[in-house]
């Protein structure tokens, strides 16, 4: 499998050079080649295939160069061992046609962990066998900063930078961040947004002169394609219990960076049957009037109860624009060469393409709270503010009520009790015995500046040998 850009210029690469990179030299995003499908009877047949057995059936082609199938195969076990729900992505049924499907069993309750886990493992591998240190940079609104952490603990030839803005992500989540020490774990409170932290993120990937001895930078945001390829398989496990091939489910994804819902596009064009996918956005509806008028317009971001959701420019977007743009590379540098210098309009045809199969809902703070406490009235079940943004836009007046929805569950409760309690529902959610001591444990993070020369001063002189 080879891998191109977005932007048409960049050189295509394999998968273990595409794991080892973050946005192309042209400024893209790495997509892969071509895709695999599958047919009506391979599906039938993996419908019976446990959560591990689907990602190695699913992933596999994908990473084939890099890794034996017996290889992959061991890593994923290792991977979704880790998760505390043996179904690993089990789906709850909440009404009559409306299922919750909880990605937040892995060890930092978001479903970050479901690529993370595994590109950290990747990532290992590689450098085990190619004896090669880098320097992992990534920005968050709270939850790829953990899960990031987590993810990547184990790879000895790492130091790894986390910058999250400052003071806007939930206490929970700073904290299962930054109680994380090692000499090679930085945490950085950025005095400013999400935007301006994945905006660092991006020009130090484009010019990475300021580390020494060659050193490189390797990406766990979802501009990584392993993050996007490991985020498809869900899909796939949702749709088979809910009688793929031969009905398809609707899904609703909260949404920030586009990466996971993007991973739910790959999956319809690699065969699953997809009837519908949801944007669900909060108050940060970049996304969501994208698709009602077609304009391409930032916003100033507002801090809601949903933090992680709290992003303007959704990276991953130009990944679907590419196909929306019949994957012309030299269209989509120039569309976002002039998204850089102001707003754009996406072309009738493009947007007919995406309403094709995309819609989209955006669902306030107070929206947010009535269907956390709607929910648990009718059902005690607790969901988390971005899930039941997700929830929320799957059951809105005008949703299709014959098709079955499949709600994504993209955190833990237990990470937002602010937002819990705010919803009145009189109830809180524990944090399992791994985190149970959270509260108690010390934290290490140093706050800098919004200013990209005072964090490249701070990584240079703080790698190790
Ligand atoms: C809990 C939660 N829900 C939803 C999202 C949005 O996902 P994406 O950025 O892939 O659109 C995020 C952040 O990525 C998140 O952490
Ligand atoms: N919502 C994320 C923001 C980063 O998005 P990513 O999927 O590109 O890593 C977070 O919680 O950190």
């Amino acid at each position: 499998m080879r891998y191109i850009s977005t932007r048409g210029s960049a050189p295509t690469l394999s998968f273990e050079e595409v794991l080892l990179t973050g946005l192309a030299s042209d400024g893209g995003l790495y997509v892969p080649e071509s895709l695999p499908s599958f047919t009506s009877a391979e599906l039938e047949a993996m419908a019976s295939l446990d959560y591990p057995s689907l990602a190695h059936r699913i992933l596999l082609p994908f990473v084939e160069e890099a890794f034996t199938g017996e290889e992959l195969r061991e890593i994923i076990d290792d991977t979704y061992a880790v998760f505390r729900h043996s179904a690993v992505a089990p789906l709850v049924q909440l009404d009559h046609n409306q299922w919750v499907l909880e990605l937040f069993h892995g060890p930092t309750l978001a479903f970050k962990d479901f690529a993370l886990q595994l590109l950290g493992r990747l990532l290992d591998a590689i450098l085990k066998r190619r004896g090669e240190k880098v320097v992992i940079m990534g920005a968050t609104s709270g939850d790829t900063g953990s899960a990031a952490i987590a993810g990547c603990e184990r790879c000895e030839n790492i130091d790894i930078f986390i910058l999250h803005p400052h003071g806007r992500v939930s206490e929970v989540q700073r904290r299962q961040m930054t109680t994380l020490s090692a000499p090679t774990i930085h945490n950085l409170a950025i005095e400013g947004n999400f935007d301006d932290c994945q905006a660092m993120v991006k020009a130090s990937f484009r010019d990475q002169s300021f580390l020494p001895d060659g050193r490189r930078l390797v990406a766990v945001n979802s501009i990584n394609w392993a993050r996007i390829m490991a985020q498809i398989v869900y899909y796939f496990y949702a749709g088979l219990r809910l009688g793929a091939p031969h009905r398809a489910a609707a899904y609703s994804v909260p949404t920030g960076n586009f990466g996971d819902i993007f991973a739910g596009y790959l999956a319809s064009k690699m065969g699953l049957p997809v009837a519908q996918l949801m944007i669900a956005t909060n108050r940060n509806d970049v996304l969501h009037r994208l698709l009602s008028t077609g304009d391409y317009a930032r916003q100033t971001l507002e801090h809601t109860l949903s933090p992680s959701m709290d992003i303007s420019v959704s990276s991953n977007f130009e990944r679907l624009m590419f196909d929306l743009y019949e994957r012309d590379g030299a269209a989509i540098a120039s569309l976002m060469a002039a998204f850089d210098d102001g707003d754009i309009t996406l072309s009738d045809a493009a947007m007919e393409k995406a309403r094709q199969l995309f819609a989209s809902h955006r669902v306030d703070d107070a929206q947010t709270l009535a269907c956390i406490a709607d929910v648990w009235g009718r059902t005690e079940y607790l969901l988390d503010p971005h899930s039941a943004i997700g929830y929320a836009a799957a059951t809105q007046p005008g949703a299709n009520t014959q098709t079955p929805w499949v709600t994504l569950a993209t955190a833990h409760p237990a990470k937002f009790p602010d937002a819990i309690k705010a919803s009145a529902v009189g109830t809180t959610a524990q944090l399992p015995v791994h985190l149970a001591d959270l509260f108690e444990r010390s934290e290490h993070f140093d706050v800098l500046p919004n200013d990209i020369a005072a964090v490249q001063r701070f990584m240079s002189g703080h790698l190790g040998a």
